[in-house]
């Protein structure tokens, strides 16, 4: 990139390769910005090939008015092809500034230069809306999830706004059965059980030489199997990722006073239990129960099951709405792997179904 005096490139320094950072609490990431504002930050996965770039440039290029930024991570890739855009907002105009991330995968060896990626686009904040991370080769985003989603007491200028996974509805199916390397489970299992919203991208490709009613009938059934391996996200069917931004931006799924991401637990009273067809150790479980809880005693349970694995199940994710003794707030359970959060949301309202609902996605 030609640097120009006047407008010299904002080149971000990263610090080196294999720093680790082994928990949140090391994290420095807590200026806030002036107006007290946090910048939402939107995890972008998925397969290779499925149109993460082509989500990103769709959402850059797009007359949102927003100031977005990204920061692309592409496993394997020479040190600086990659950068950081930002969207100008109002006339969707690019201007490119370049954080060039080291060589490696965000979630394991280049942490510690995605925090300061970050730091370093929080600064500029009066400038920025909303930043993208898209990873490549990402099997398990539970690492880069401990690092974003941070407790709003730690008054972090950054939060995790969710994790949207894109899948390539051509080939999913052959993913899903894949033989996996590294995990248990095909790395398209994992991104899609993490995921808060999919995108099944590439319809047009789905049996374009037959007929409408064939073509809708294999939709049915990629996304039913994507319930099936996580019944909470939303599906978006979608060509060349061509999307309603409302329904990507500010979800806040990981916001424990906004509870729409919780809406389909609340709706639905009759959650099933399911398994995915294509490996039937992966599952869902949902608990539905009526009475209130012992928080403290709810704690232990979880803690058994979420870190010393006492049933032998392995989580991956779980949400869920609890009615929770002496107290008239509705509260609401976030889990990533380990991590967890139970916090209290808003009052019951008098009409709803005040029960205990929990789904969990994992292995046995
Ligand atoms: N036919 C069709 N092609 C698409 C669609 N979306 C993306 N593509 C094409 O698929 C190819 C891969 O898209 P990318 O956006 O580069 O996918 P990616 O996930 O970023 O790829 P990697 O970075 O290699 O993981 C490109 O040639 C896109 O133009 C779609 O909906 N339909």
């Amino acid at each position: 990139m030609e640097e120009d005096d006047e407008n010299p490139p904002l080149a971000v320094e990263i610090g080196e390769l294999g720093q680790q950072i082994s928990s949140s609490s090391e994290l420095s990431i807590t200026r806030r910005s002036e107006d007290g504002d946090t910048v939402g930050v939107t995890v972008i996965t998925g397969y290779l090939g499925s149109g993460k770039s082509t989500l990103v440039n769709y959402i850059l290029n797009a007359q949102h008015g927003k100031k977005i930024a990204v920061i692309l991570n592409e496993f394997g890739e020479e040190i600086g092809v990659e950068r950081a855009m930002i969207n100008e907002g109002e006339s969707g105009s690019l201007v490119e500034e370049w954080v060039e991330l080291a060589n490696g995968c965000v979630c394991c060896t280049v942490k510690h230069s995605l925090v300061q990626a970050l730091e370093q686009l929080v600064q500029r904040k009066e400038r920025l809306d909303h930043i993208l991370i898209e990873t490549t080769g990402l099997a398990d985003p539970a690492p880069l999830v401990s690092i974003l989603w941070l407790d709003e007491q730690l008054e972090s200028a950054i939060k995790l706004d969710s994790i949207i996974t894109v899948v390539d509805a051509k080939n999913l199916l052959l993913q899903l059965d894949q033989k996996s390397v590294s995990t248990s489970f095909p790395e398209a299992f994992l991104q899609i059980a993490f995921a808060d919203v999919v995108i099944l991208n590439k319809v047009d490709l789905v049996s374009p030489k037959q007929s409408e009613p064939l073509v809708s009938h294999a939709l049915e059934e990629l996304e039913k199997e994507i319930s099936n391996i996580n019944p909470l996200a939303n599906i978006i069917v979608s060509v060349r990722c061509q999307v309603d931004l409302r329904k990507i931006l500010d979800r806040q799924a990981y916001d424990a006073k906004h509870v729409t991401h919780l809406e389909s637990l609340l709706k639905d009273s009759d959650l099933k239990s399911t398994s995915s067809r294509h490996n039937s150790k992966m599952q869902t479980l949902s608990i539905s129960e009526q009475s209130h809880v012992d928080l403290e005693k709810f704690r232990s349970w979880l803690e058994e099951i979420l870190w010393e694995k006492k049933y032998g199940m392995d989580v991956y994710r779980c949400k869920g709405i609890l009615r929770v003794e002496k107290s008239d707030q509705l509260h609401t359970l976030q889990a990533v792997r380990e991590t967890y959060e139970i916090v209290p949301a808003r009052e019951w309202m008098k009409e709803e179904d005040q029960s205990n609902k929990i789904v969990f996605i994992g292995k046995s």
